[in-house]
């Protein structure tokens, strides 16, 4: 069998490129995608793969706020979460292709996204999180949020929905079903949202873009 160089490069570019510049409009046109089983399969498989290594006492208690502010408040949010680390060889596939869609996005809309930042989070039956907004103006460094699901064969009645709100405060735009490789990006700042309590485990993978806000050479100071 003959292999031309197309063959090679079947992961990355042609696919890789009409997903970007579909999100790229999206982002561009409404600040927000929603884009059903969406990601890679290759990427969803292997986040699963490192989800399911990793040990349950990774996984703690989630606080809102940032930095020294930050709180347990169960009233707000009852999910656990476990940060990834991006040199794990399971994280690579992840951490790659949110790199390539980061410049993707740099060049397209000048963003000037500098780093990424991501977390598994396991909400139990019941757990949910509240309205919120990922981002404060002028009070972070979060610009863009993306988020993805690795629940194989969730039903439409399991609940578990991400519901979307438009910005200040505003009506539902949409409710996301938690389905495998499903995309959720939207601006930070802009778009409220909340997590629905289901009646199964629910897994998402929740990641920031950020901006450089390096303060006094301490580079891209921690969340
Ligand atoms: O899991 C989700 O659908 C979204 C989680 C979320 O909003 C967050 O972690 O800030
Ligand atoms: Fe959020």
């Amino acid at each position: 069998m003959i292999l031309n160089i197309s063959d090679y490069s079947a992961d990355t570019s042609p696919q890789d490129d009409s997903l970007f510049e579909r999100i790229a409009c999206g982002i561009e046109s409404q600040g927000y995608i929603i884009l059903p089983a969406a990601l890679p399969n290759q990427i969803a498989d292997s986040l699963l793969h490192y989800l399911s290594i990793l040990k349950e006492e990774r996984f703690h208690q989630a606080r809102i706020g940032r930095g020294l502010d930050q709180t347990k408040n169960p009233f707000i949010r009852r999910d656990k979460i476990a940060w990834m680390d991006d040199a794990h060889p399971n994280a690579n596939l992840w951490f790659d292709w949110t790199a390539q869609l980061k410049q993707y996005l740099n060049r397209r809309l000048f963003l000037g996204l500098f780093s990424f930042e991501s977390h598994f989070a396991q909400y139990n039956p019941g757990d949910f999180y509240k309205k919120h907004l990922d981002a404060f103006r002028g009070e972070s460094n979060r610009v863009l949020t993306l988020v993805t699901y690795l629940n194989k064969g969730w039903e439409p009645d399991q609940g578990g929905e991400l519901v979307l709100y438009a910005p200040d405060e505003g009506e539902e735009i949409t409710k996301v079903v938690p389905t495998f490789g499903t995309l959720v990006i939207f601006l930070s700042e802009e778009f409220p949202h909340e997590v629905l309590a289901a009646d199964r485990d629910r897994y998402s993978v929740a990641g920031w873009f950020r901006l450089n806000c390096s303060i006094n050479q301490q580079i891209d100071p921690p969340r």
